[in-house]
């Protein structure tokens, strides 16, 4: 089993480049479908666990794709008829595989998933995006583990108000509502800039969606759609990953690729903590010098402070100092990780659906265990700081969402090294 050790108290200084956002091209990648005619070339694709397992589900659809490394290029055709079918070992190991649903049941007029079940951070059931289809006139059974949908004809634009913003139901919407039969809305639908990379790839195939980014999404369904050219933007969660990696071994590192206006929320709570954050030509500096404050931090749904920096944010916070506390709202289980901080002698409780903190917390090096990708990259990110040495297992979280994390804080400066056999597994093809 892979490891990653870090031996902490190096401060990180240089420069990092982040990837292709995960979190954009899982769903880009599964509405490539959308396109019968024409090939789809998709630019910075960040050369990922979950990317290789949306691969293998499009390629089981019976689509072909081409994957250029030297490029971080995938080329999809899509032009053949599509397999209806998306098996349980794809959805089991990456729950975003649901999202082919809307594209197979736009294209094929009938789509059955297997159903993707819960997983460390919570139940995240698929209510929302099934109710989306429904109301565009799809039949919804469920049996043997799989969910399917059916239409006579093609589906029919509907108004859809969504309980909750969910990301992945405005997604399967989105794709869905791009071939039907007129106009779609999304009211309260997510507002995450991934869906807004969506929305500019399905009109980069010919489709007509305006709104995205608000609360309210229009999508003017149109008969077929058509191959072309998209660039993933930079991912906002391994950029806020790396700024937190500078503030917390009170660093100072440039992150080249990262949007500030993606990360809005973050910068405010980090420069609340006293990290100075400055937009350069080169890109973002994140410089943090002696003493930092704790803050109190909410997740919510975008523009809010993301769930996917929860864990990383309060590896930041347990070297600050005062009491923090930490309010999850966006998933009913996501404190898996605060076991692992005890073993590092952090200093935290769970109170319902708060962590409070009483900060600083003396940390040590112990071995810890991923409990998902994010709190992968958190106990990484508190090892740099703890006294002795830390052993991180459970790489496999890790591998899902971060490319070449460990060497990437190496090249910062970083006392890290990534031992097993894995790594070089990890390295070849997406395909
Ligand atoms: C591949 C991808 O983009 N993953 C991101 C996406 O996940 P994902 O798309 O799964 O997240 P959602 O926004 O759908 O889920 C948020 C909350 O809504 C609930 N819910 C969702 C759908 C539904 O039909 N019913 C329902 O109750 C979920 O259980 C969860 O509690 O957004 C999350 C919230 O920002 C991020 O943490 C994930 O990194
Ligand atoms: C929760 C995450 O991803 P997923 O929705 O793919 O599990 C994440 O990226 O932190």
């Amino acid at each position: 089993m892979d490891k990653i050790i870090v031996k902490g108290g190096r401060a990180l200084t240089g420069n990092v480049r982040v990837e292709g956002a995960k979190n954009a091209v899982l769903p880009v990648l599964a509405a490539a479908l959308l396109a019968s005619k024409g090939k789809n070339i998709i630019n910075e694709v960040p050369s990922l666990a979950d990317v290789k397992t949306i691969n293998e589900v499009l390629r089981s659809l019976n689509t072909k794709i081409d994957y250029k490394p030297e490029n971080k290029q995938v080329i999809i055709d899509s032009s053949a008829p599509l397999e209806s079918e998306a098996q349980f070992e794809y959805v089991r190991k990456m729950r975003a595989s649901i999202l082919v649903m809307g594209p197979i049941l736009a294209r094929n007029g009938f789509a059955r998933v297997a159903l993707p079940g819960g997983c460390a951070i919570g139940s995240r059931p698929i209510d929302q995006h099934l109710k989306g289809f429904e109301a565009m006139g799809a039949s919804i059974s469920f049996g043997q583990g799989f969910v399917e949908a059916r239409t006579e004809g093609r589906l029919q634009g509907a108004k859809i108000y969504l309980d909750f913003p969910s990301v992945g139901a405005t997604e399967n919407i989105m794709t869905a509502a791009a071939l039907a039969e007129g106009t779609t809305v999304i009211e309260n639908a997510a507002k995450e800039p991934e869906i807004v990379d969506l929305a500019n790839f399905i009109n980069n195939m010919g489709g007509k969606v305006k709104g995205a980014g608000t609360d309210v999404i229009k999508i003017e369904g149109v008969k077929e759609l058509v191959g072309a050219e998209h660039t993933i933007i930079p991912d906002r969660i391994e950029s806020g990953t790396f700024m937190v990696a500078a503030a917390i071994t009170r660093g100072d590192v440039i992150i080249e690729n990262a949007v500030p206006e993606h990360m809005t929320a973050l910068i405010s709570k980090m420069q609340e903590m006293g990290v100075k954050i400055t937009e350069t030509e080169q890109g973002l500096r994140v410089k943090a010098e002696g003493e930092l404050k704790s803050v109190d931090i909410k997740t919510m749904p975008h523009p809010g402070f993301p769930t996917d920096m929860q864990s990383q944010m309060m590896s930041l916070m347990m070297t600050a100092h005062g009491t923090g506390i930490i309010t999850e709202t966006v998933f009913e289980n996501r404190f898996m990780h605060v076991e692992e901080f005890r073993r590092m002698n952090g200093n935290l409780k769970i109170e319902g659906r708060s962590v409070i903190m009483e900060n600083p917390s003396d940390l040590q090096g112990a071995e810890v265990a991923a409990t998902d990708l994010r709190a992968a990259a958190a106990l990484i990110l508190a090892g740099l700081v703890a006294d002795g040495i830390t052993r991180v297992t459970e790489l496999k979280h890790l591998d899902r969402g971060y490319v070449n994390f460990d060497k990437k804080l190496a090249a910062l400066g970083a006392d890290v090294e990534r031992v097993g056999s894995e790594s070089a597994e990890r390295e070849t093809q997406l395909v």
